[in-house]
């Protein structure tokens, strides 16, 4: 078992390192972990924020762990040369379609949402969102026009077999819960969407026990806030899936606590938080490290087939929340390392 640590940026290494006790404090039979350089870090140290060294590793490896990417003072470069390629490259070169990222109120912090305490105890969801298309990998550029005004443009675009495939896993993840899924897209204005939505009810006719409906994105936003229960899976294009993930995680109390599982065909994955490198408290000892260790607890889900102890982890975070320690993100006082230790004396 060979799981590669790609620890990243800012709050990255210091989120990882607990992720990666963790896993040690299992004691794996096999484990191998190797660290290579991602993001801003890895442009310093090679030139580039995904070397071919690093990328050599993600394919020797079973899995990825990674920590997050993006570094303000990279942001003045060519688009292809800064920190947030690390994780757009990987996430194509290794065919990570499928970004599943679950959002459940942990016992305990029913009252630390941002939502009424009764709305907030509802959630458990899964956004299921694609990972390897949309507006992220179209075309894009800035040009000027005849006129010499300047113009951004960005190709959005889906092709069939892209949705029928994000369709089939989101089907396949709504079969082992509660049969519900809900298609997002802005199918009232996109063509986009308009395929979108026409693929996904294709695909519902292989699943007749799930129950499926449609919403356009903007009510999505409003319904996540005002009745989250509603929902049990979410299938979503790319760019909704990341602007409504980090909305449900404040939904469930903090971004801190938010994992997520980008994965392959197959068992291959990687598995990171959904946050990113938190420039701001980076280098404190501040951050919540527990979106990484779920994300690992994930990892040995999904691409180990290690349910038992990915179950561990998650009840030691729970155990470790519901005993009130909590960081910063949550309104306690608990630094990243503590907050590690936590976690690890509830193993
Ligand atoms: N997958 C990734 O690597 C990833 C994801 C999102 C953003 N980014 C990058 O990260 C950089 C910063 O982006 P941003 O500020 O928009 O988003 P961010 O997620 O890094 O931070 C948003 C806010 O949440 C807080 N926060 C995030 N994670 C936290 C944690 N674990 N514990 C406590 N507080 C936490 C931050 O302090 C900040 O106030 C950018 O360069 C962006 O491109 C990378
Ligand atoms: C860093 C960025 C490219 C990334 C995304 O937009 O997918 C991030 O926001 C995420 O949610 O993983
Ligand atoms: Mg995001």
């Amino acid at each position: 078992m060979r799981i590669a640590v790609f620890a990243g940026d800012g709050i990255g290494p210091e989120v990882t390192e607990q992720a990666v006790r963790v896993l040690q404090a299992l004691e794996l039979p096999g484990l191998e972990l190797v660290e290579g350089d991602v993001g801003g870090v890895a442009y310093r140290k090679h030139g580039h924020p995904l070397p071919a060294e690093t990328l050599e590793i993600a394919r020797s490896a079973d899995a990825i762990l990674f920590g997050a990417v993006g570094d303000f003072s990279c942001d003045h470069l060519e688009r292809h040369l800064r920190p947030e390629q690390a994780i757009l490259g990987l996430r194509k070169e290794l065919g990570l379609f499928a970004n599943l990222r679950p959002a459940r109120v942990f016992p305990g912090l029913e009252d630390l949402t941002t939502l009424r305490e009764e709305v907030a105890a509802t959630i458990d969801l899964l956004i299921v969102r694609e990972l390897n298309g949309d507006v992220y990998f179209g075309e894009k550029g800035i040009r000027t026009l005849e006129d010499g005004r300047r113009q951004g443009w960005d190709m959005m675009s889906y092709a069939e077999d892209e949705v029928r495939r994000i369709a089939h896993a989101a089907f396949q993840a709504a079969m082992t819960r509660s049969k519900k899924l809900c298609s997002v897209d802005k199918a009232n204005v996109l063509e986009t969407s308009q395929l979108w939505r026409d693929v996904v009810i294709e695909v519902a006719k292989e699943y007749p026990e799930v129950e499926l409906s449609h919403m356009y994105v903007d009510n999505a936003a409003m319904q996540l806030v005002k009745n989250p229960g509603q929902f049990d899976v979410i299938v979503t294009g790319n760019l909704f899936g990341d602007i409504l993930s980090d909305q449900a995680s404040m939904c469930v109390g903090s971004i801190g606590l938010l994992a997520s599982a980008s994965l392959a065909e197959g068992s291959y994955g990687l598995y990171e938080p959904i946050h990113g490198s938190a420039p701001d408290i980076a280098g404190k000892g501040l951050a919540n490290p527990m979106a990484t260790i779920l994300s690992a607890a994930m990892l040995l889900r999904h691409s180990l087939g290690l349910e038992a102890e990915a179950v561990r982890i998650e009840a030691a975070v729970a155990k470790t929340l519901a005993d009130g320690i909590k960081g910063g993100d949550l309104g306690g006082s608990a630094g990243t390392r503590e907050i590690g230790d936590a976690v690890l004396a509830r193993l």
